[in-house]
């Protein structure tokens, strides 16, 4: 991994990498902010720090959310690291939406493995996320015998939009090995396989058969996951987003579980007044991070 540049935010330190990936076969940006707790020498702490990881949204590479989400502040409270991971593998050979658009290829992912051609070539964003980026991290960050950040246990995934989807998925889909303690989202999109957004992204990177859809739609799979303890998942989405009706949809999560463990432990807090952009998400990031740090452990 190489640092490309070091900021100071809040009470920590913002960190800009880049490492050439083996999923991707491409070169790969990603942000880690550490916050002040990280800096403290503090010989009391008897865990290594947690992390949550971020996935940003459509068009989104890392530095959207590092600039605008106010995670540092939540981080440096709690006392856990954050992940920003890009969208997508990027450069000139790796194929993007023939239609030019900003929904499909560079820019938009949407954290799966394609299947399909020219896009199965670079296009491995679930085994990047949630497989190789956090080894890659623990390697480069954990050098020394006592790890001091966790990138593999004690973890939480959260997202916004495409991102929100991709954490609802990683998380679902991990769920067995608890890959991941707690899950949160703003805004996702619930349903991949019913949305023109899903349905775009999919097709082109699935393929046409509905079935190869299934593992990775979040109303599929919270179907075939048995949920344990106190487990839930949180969302927040504005009644003022744009997306909300044709492509988001929240309502279909709930209705997917119904019947199931996670009736009742999917929560969708609807909130009056609120659009798509990062003056949404940055509001309930406090709420989230609270979340998560009950989840971690923290608190
Ligand atoms: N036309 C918009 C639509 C895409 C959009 O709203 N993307 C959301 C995620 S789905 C986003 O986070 N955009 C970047 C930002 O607000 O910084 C754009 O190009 O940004």
């Amino acid at each position: 991994m190489n640092v490309v540049k070091e900021l100071s935010v809040c009470g920590g330190r913002l960190v800009k990498l880049s490492h050439n990936s083996t999923s991707t076969k491409t070169c790969m940006n990603v942000n880690v902010y550490l916050p002040k707790q990280y800096y403290a020498q503090d010989s009391s702490r008897s865990r290594p720090i947690p992390t949550v990881v971020y996935l940003s949204g459509l068009t989104c590479t890392p530095d959207n959310a590092s600039e605008k989400a106010f995670w540092q502040f939540q981080a440096d409270k709690y006392g856990f690291a954050m992940v920003f991971p890009d969208t997508s593998p990027r450069g000139d050979q790796v194929a993007n939406d023939p239609e030019d658009s900003w929904d499909f290829g560079q820019g938009a992912g949407f954290y799966l493995n394609a299947t399909q051609d020219p896009y199965a070539q670079h296009y491995q964003m679930y085994d990047y996320v949630h497989k190789e980026l956090p080894q890659t991290l623990d390697a480069h960050f954990n050098k020394n015998a006592a790890a001091e950040l966790d990138f593999l246990d004690n973890v939480a995934i959260t997202g916004h939009s495409m991102g929100g989807y991709g954490a609802i998925c990683g998380y679902l889909k991990g769920y067995a090995e608890r890959r991941y303690k707690s899950c949160s989202a703003f805004a996702p999109i619930v349903n991949p396989s019913n949305v023109p957004w899903g349905q775009k992204a999919f097709k082109g990177y699935l393929g046409d058969e509905r079935a190869q859809w299934q593992a990775y739609d979040p109303c599929a799979l919270i179907k075939n996951v048995k949920r344990v303890g106190d487990d839930k998942v949180l969302i927040h989405v504005g009644d003022e987003d744009p997306f909300l009706e044709k492509h988001l949809r929240p309502e279909l999560l709930l209705e997917a579980a119904k019947s199931t463990s996670w009736e009742n432990y999917v929560q969708v807090k609807k909130v009056h007044g609120f659009d798509h952009s990062y003056y949404f998400v940055s509001t309930f990031v406090p709420e989230h991070a609270e979340f998560h740090a009950k989840n971690l452990g923290l608190i």
